[in-house]
């Protein structure tokens, strides 16, 4: 049968990029959605937002909820210290098969934890599956009418701690209304939009970075 996006994506890098060689990976990416087929990756302009975001945070647990291919993991995980942990969760296991090899290719295999299966059964399972108390980042860019809600639940289990940072890729294209109103006007959030545009196009989008201060915040009469 036809390859897929993902995997015609897959055979560009092995053709284009060096292995053990994260930046290469990425350019490759980029050059593939660009020039040859668009694809939902954050993107060159958005990730160098989503870099800065990672550099100031310099976190030592990062959820990723929507890998796709690795090119936002990959973003994040050449970041990381030695020793700091990026777990990422993937519905579609096609995708999360791509995915595996883009990140191996690129030699981050060590640095990230790939799960298969859906945000909302696997978030629960943080503590008991991975050791995880709390994260310092998450990076939510799965389906948009789930942020909200996972969100929710990662408040409802203390899996943010004061400081957490939010960063949602989207808010504008697709779009996550129910998400940005939420943050935007819960007293539990300090929240700034990052005006940018939809990856690899002139449409605008951009990322909400919203910092939890913690969960007393908004309680107090
Ligand atoms: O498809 C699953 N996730 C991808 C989410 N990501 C997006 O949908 C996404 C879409 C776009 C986009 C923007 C404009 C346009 F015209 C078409 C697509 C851009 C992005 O940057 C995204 O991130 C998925 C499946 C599933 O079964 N369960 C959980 N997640
Ligand atoms: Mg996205």
């Amino acid at each position: 049968t036809r390859s897929s996006r993902p995997q015609r994506m897959l055979a560009h890098v092995k053709r284009h990029a060096a292995r053990g060689d994260p930046q290469s990976v990425i350019d490759a990416i980029d050059y593939f959605c660009r020039h040859k087929e668009w694809a939902m990756n954050v993107g060159d302009e958005k990730g160098t937002i989503l870099d800065s975001v990672v550099c100031e945070v310099s976190p030592g647990a990062v959820l990723e909820l929507g890998t796709y291919c690795g090119y936002s993991t990959m973003r994040i995980a050449r970041l990381l210290a030695p020793g700091a942990r990026l777990i990422t969760l993937e519905f579609n296991p096609a995708n999360a098969a791509v995915a595996r090899q883009v990140i191996a290719w690129a030699g981050l295999e060590h640095k990230v934890q790939l799960v298969e299966g859906s945000s909302g059964d696997l978030i629960p399972q943080m503590r008991e599956k991975f050791g995880i108390d709390s994260f310092d980042l998450v990076f939510l860019d799965h389906w948009k009418d789930w942020y909200l809600p996972d969100t929710r639940l990662m408040e409802e289990l203390g899996l943010l701690h004061k400081g957490s940072v939010l960063l949602a890729d989207n808010v504008i294209c697709p779009g996550a209304p129910e998400y940005l109103a939420y943050v935007r006007s819960s007293p539990r959030y300090d929240s700034r939009y990052f005006k940018s545009h939809l990856e690899y196009t002139y449409v605008e989008d951009g990322l909400e970075k919203s910092v939890f201060p913690g969960a007393s915040a908004g309680s107090r009469p």
